[in-house]
């Protein structure tokens, strides 16, 4: 899947049950739309909604599924549970959470990895980690790319968005790491998506700019409060 989603854009196609969108079918359709405006991937929640994407278009996908679990922060790909059913899914990359925070039931991001390279051969892995060390942590577990995903969104980056400074923090990583890096996360304009890939992103994650039309009627509304 690497080398397909090189240079390119990837679409993420993902609403959560409390959103508008909330649906396999419609994810579907978004992911159809990505296809035909040229995407060259796409990343999805839930094995019932990469299942419907599978079977409207015909790109790669990165899959991930968000649980949220008491004992732990992290919720993207938490547990052997998760990594199950996106195995069923057949997609091709799975995305897991690679933040230094400790996963539900004690098991290690190590383990996890373990799991996925004897239960799932020729699935790539994508670790989403949110500081330079987590990367080179993840680089040194075997994941075959990182993403920015979590930069931001934990609390001890909670601070920082992905494009301060003209994207300092994937600069930083990309200086770091020999594996491919993935930009991701509040990319907001095709500008931004540009300099991501120029500055050495092997891809970029697109989202909520393209995907949550509920988002992006805010931003405009906010432009006229
Ligand atoms: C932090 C988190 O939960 N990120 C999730 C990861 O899959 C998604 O909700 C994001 O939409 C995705 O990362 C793309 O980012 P953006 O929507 O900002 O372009």
């Amino acid at each position: 899947m690497l080398d397909q989603i090189t240079g390119g854009l990837v679409v993420s196609c993902q609403a959560l049950p409390h959103e508008p969108l909330h649906s396999p079918y419609i994810m579907s359709k978004l992911a159809l739309a990505a296809m035909k405006g040229g995407a060259v991937g796409i990343r999805a929640n839930t094995k019932e909604d990469i299942l419907a994407i599978k079977d409207e278009v015909s790109l790669p996908v990165i899959g991930i599924v968000k649980r949220d679990y008491e004992d732990s922060g992290i919720f993207i790909t938490a547990t052997k549970r998760e990594i199950d059913e996106l195995l069923e899914s057949g997609c091709e990359m799975i995305a897991m959470d690679a933040t230094s925070r400790p996963r539900p039931g004690g098991m290690t991001t190590a383990e996890l990895v373990t799991y996925c390279r004897e239960h799932g051969a020729g699935v790539q892995l994508m670790a989403d980690i949110s500081t330079v060390e987590e990367a080179v942590a993840a680089e040194a577990l075997g994941f075959d790319c990182v993403s920015t995903t979590l930069h931001g969104y934990t609390p001890y980056t909670s601070t920082s968005k992905l494009y301060d400074d003209d994207l300092a923090f994937l600069k930083a990583v990309l200086g770091e790491l020999r594996i491919p890096v993935i930009a991701e996360g509040n990319v907001q304009t095709p500008e931004m998506l540009k300099r991501c890939l120029e500055l050495g992103a092997a891809s970029a994650v697109v989202g909520g700019a393209i995907t949550r039309p509920m988002e992006i009627t805010q931003r405009f509304v906010k432009a006229i409060e």
